[in-house]
């Protein structure tokens, strides 16, 4: 069993428990009665390089990062550093992450909020959208045959941005298939988590120039950010570097401006 299998199969579990205690129909009622979702594109597309900053306290391939005690002054600081958007999250046993944690962030700021998590289900969508996320991943490798434009429609139906995010030429051909407009490569080989910090320069010239392009994991400063800049990247997605670093406002700023 690969590692995202193994993920996946964990996160199925922890959903039948969620879902016996709030059926999905109740869910979606509960998720009408959310705001709107915010439109996190005008601000990828924007001028120079965004951040997206990530709330993560541990992971599969380091194991615990940092404790996080209060997500909210976290995400804070990331807003106040000028992220576009802030990753949350959301996977329990590898990550050490909750919707809590979403719901906490959504409270203390305006920002928009990615779910970050394993999705392999419509219930999961729903939940986001229910806690106050505005974007969705949406990880090509976990999502077989029909079920990555399946989970695609329904998350535009609910108003969500995706992040389609993929690891190789493949998966970079279905994203582009699909006609996802935000696409974040993975540096991460899921199957030895070891990170190659040449993937986004090899994948990036097979995405059209029209879709906004997300560096993914490793980005450790402003030089890696200034890297991947220059070879296209619109946006970084940063975890570690940020949440182990003393001063994420202004790690966050410097990497703007990288
Ligand atoms: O981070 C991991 O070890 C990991 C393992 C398996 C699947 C996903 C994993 N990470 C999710 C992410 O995509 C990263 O949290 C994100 O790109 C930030 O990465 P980093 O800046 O390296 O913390």
């Amino acid at each position: 069993m690969s590692v995202l299998d193994d993920i996946v199969a964990g996160v199925r579990e922890d959903l039948a428990e969620r879902e016996s205690r709030t059926p999905l129909p109740r869910l979606r009622e509960l998720a009408s009665l959310r705001p709107e979702p915010r439109d996190p594109m005008p601000a990828f597309r924007a001028p120079g390089l965004s951040v997206i900053a990530e709330v993560k306290r541990s992971s599969p391939s380091k194991g615990h990062l940092a404790e996080i005690a209060d997500p909210a002054a976290l995400a804070t600081s990331y807003a106040q550093g000028g992220a576009a958007a802030i990753s949350v999250l959301t996977e329990q046993r590898r990550f050490n992450g909750s919707l809590a944690d979403l719901r906490a962030v959504r409270a203390a700021v305006d920002t928009p909020l990615l779910r970050k998590d394993f999705v392999v289900t419509e219930y999961q969508l729903v939940e986001a959208r229910e806690a106050g996320a505005d974007l969705v991943l949406l990880i090509v490798a976990a999502l077989p045959g029909d079920e990555l434009d399946r989970l695609h429609a329904i998350a535009v139906e609910l108003g969500l941005t995706t992040l389609v995010e993929v690891h190789d030429e493949a998966e970079t051909e279905r994203a582009v298939a699909l006609g996802a407009e935000l696409v974040g490569v993975n540096a991460r080989n899921l199957k030895t988590l070891q990170v190659d910090p040449d993937t986004f320069g090899r994948l990036a010239p097979g995405l059209p120039e029209q879709v906004v392009k997300v560096a993914e994991s490793g980005i450790t400063g402003t030089a890696d950010a200034a890297r991947h800049a220059a070879e296209g990247a619109d946006v970084v997605l940063v975890g570690e570097a940020l949440v182990k670093g003393g001063d994420p406002a202004t790690a966050v700023k410097e990497m703007r401006s990288a």
